[in-house]
This record gives C-alpha cells, sequence and structure tokens, in this order.
C-alpha cells in the first residue's frame, strides 16, 4: 500500500488526512510540522521523505522551499495542497520538477475542479460586457486571501477569455474596469470553504458556486492525488490531471 509522508501534518489538512488515508487506500508513513515529529518518529521533512513513498504537504508558504528540497534530496513525488503561494514559490516548484514528480492543487476536491472547467467554458461563451466577480468564504483561522481556489477560478475565468489574470485584476474603489475579474473574500467562523462565481450583465446574472461541508472531500482528493502521482515521470501535474478532466 502507498505509504504517504504528511507535512503539516499537526494542522487542520493534516489531520483531515491522517484520518481519511486508510479509506481512502493509503497508510501514513509518518507526518512532521514546524515543530518535527506529530505521527511516527521523523525528526523532520528529509527524515520522512527517505521513509515513504510520497509526500503531501499543507502546511505554508514559508515551508514550501525547505519541503522542496526534501523531495529533491529523497528522490520522492510531492503533493502541494498549500495555498497563498507568490510567484517566487512557483518558480521553486517548476524547478524541482525538472527532477521529480509535483502535483500542486489549489483545491484537490472534484467538485471544484470540475467547476473551474465549467467557469471556464462560461467566459468562453460570454462577452465582455459579462462582469466577472469571485466571492469566497472560509473559516476565521485562514490567513491568506483571496484563497487559492478564488485564484484558480479566477484564472479559469480569464483562460476562457484569452487572457492573463494578472492583466484583469481590479482596484475595488472607483468606477469598475470593463472587462476585469474581482475578488471578494469573507471570513468567519468555521465554514470549510464556499466559492461563487458571479458573471453579471444588464438585466441578468448566472452564479457558479461551489460549497465544501467539511474537509473530507480536500483530504480524500489529496490521498486520491498521492496515489496518483507515485511512480509518475518527473514533472508538473495538476488536479485535472488526476481527474481526467
Ligand atoms: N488544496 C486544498 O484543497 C486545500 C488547501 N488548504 C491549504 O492548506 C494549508 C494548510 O491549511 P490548514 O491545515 O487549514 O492550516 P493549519 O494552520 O491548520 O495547518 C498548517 C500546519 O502547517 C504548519 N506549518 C506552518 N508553517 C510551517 C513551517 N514553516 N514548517 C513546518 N510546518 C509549518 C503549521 O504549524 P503552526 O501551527 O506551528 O504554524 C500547522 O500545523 C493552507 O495553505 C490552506 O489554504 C486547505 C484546505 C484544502
Ligand atoms: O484554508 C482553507 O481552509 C482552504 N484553502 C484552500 C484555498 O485557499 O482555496 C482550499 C479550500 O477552499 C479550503
Amino acid at each position: 500500500m502507498t505509504r504517504i509522508g504528511l507535512l503539516g501534518a499537526a494542522g487542520r489538512m493534516g489531520r483531515a488526512i491522517a484520518d481519511a488515508a486508510p479509506t481512502a487506500g493509503a497508510t501514513i508513513a509518518g507526518g512532521v510540522d514546524r515543530d518535527g515529529v506529530v505521527i511516527g518518529s521523523h525528526e523532520d521533512a528529509l527524515a520522512l521523505a527517505r521513509d515513504c513513498d510520497v509526500l503531501v504537504d499543507f502546511s505554508a508558504p514559508s515551508a514550501l522551499a525547505g519541503h522542496l528540497e526534501a523531495a529533491r534530496t529523497a528522490n520522492r513525488p510531492i503533493v502541494i495542497g498549500t495555498t497563498g503561494l507568490a510567484a517566487e514559490h512557483h518558480a521553486l516548484i517548476d524547478e524541482a520538477a525538472a527532477d521529480i514528480p509535483i502535483l500542486q492543487a489549489a483545491n484537490t476536491s472534484l467538485g471544484v475542479n470540475l467547476l473551474a472547467r465549467l467557469v471556464q467554458q462560461a467566459a468562453q461563451a460570454l462577452g465582455e460586457d459579462w462582469d466577472i466577480e469571485v466571492v469566497e468564504m472560509h473559516h476565521r483561522h485562514k490567513v491568506d486571501a483571496p484563497s487559492g481556489t478564488a485564484l484558480l477560478l479566477g484564472q479559469a475565468a480569464a483562460g476562457g477569455r484569452g487572457i492573463d489574470l494578472a492583466d484583469v485584476t481590479t482596484e475595488r474603489t472607483g468606477l469598475r474596469t470593463p472587462g476585469s475579474i474581482g475578488f471578494a473574500a469573507l471570513r468567519g467562523g468555521s465554514v470549510a470553504g464556499d466559492h461563487m462565481v458571479v458573471l453579471a450583465t444588464e438585466g441578468e446574472r448566472i452564479e457558479l458556486g461551489h460549497r465544501a461541508e467539511n474537509r473530507g472531500i480536500f483530504a480524500r482528493g489529496a490521498v486520491r492525488a498521492a496515489l496518483w502521482l507515485a511512480g509518475r515521470p518527473a514533472g508538473r501535474y495538476t488536479m485535472g490531471d488526476v481527474l481526467g478532466l
């Protein structure tokens, strides 16, 4: 059975993945966090990487470089679910993906990845007189905003229009810029993750959305991604590859 090494093991997602693994077809080889061992006996990410088939990282952007280094040194595949990644983090992932298989996904649920396809199609079918706004709500503990998923959905919409998201993100004051894609982030309570893409024009609007009822959907998706990634050649992969979308 595939043995997962958990990075960020003490966190909400780390615990959810440890719970989901046995029924999703994997075992947990061990888990480490900022302060070392959480599950098993490995002292750090490198020791864990050497003793597992695939790493799964749901921690924080500041941990990414060290986790990639451990995966590379031990020659292990790694699933990265951490969000809040900047361009420099994506550059590190691209570089490491020359040597090892890496799957980076802002959202590992089937529903959100299908939603991204629907958003892409809708944006492609509708003209620029349809304004696009992405609204998300998460629990009070979340630190990054907009969520990684909101950005993923924004990128899907921009892709449908054949443009780069970076070129059409908008300021929140003054008159709305035509063709821009806007974001709104709400934080509160225990919301596992709600996302809504609103496409609005004069007289009508379309709302395409997804609500996560618990973290189990992300955890099962992460385990599925890990099973899929183990044994692949070096390269950078997406949940779309795993799910055949
Ligand atoms: N791709 C997806 O489908 C999903 C992605 N996420 C993302 O996963 C990440 C984790 O989410 P969540 O579990 O809720 O967050 P938590 O804060 O509960 O867990 C993160 C864990 O990582 C640890 N950590 C932080 N920095 C470091 C570091 N430098 N080195 C080692 N460990 C570190 C934290 O330790 P400490 O508490 O000491 O800081 C904590 O135990 C977030 O980026 C979130 O957005 C979440 C859900 C789904
Ligand atoms: O932090 C969370 O909880 C979540 N983060 C991911 C994101 O930023 O999109 C995925 C999910 O929405 C839950």
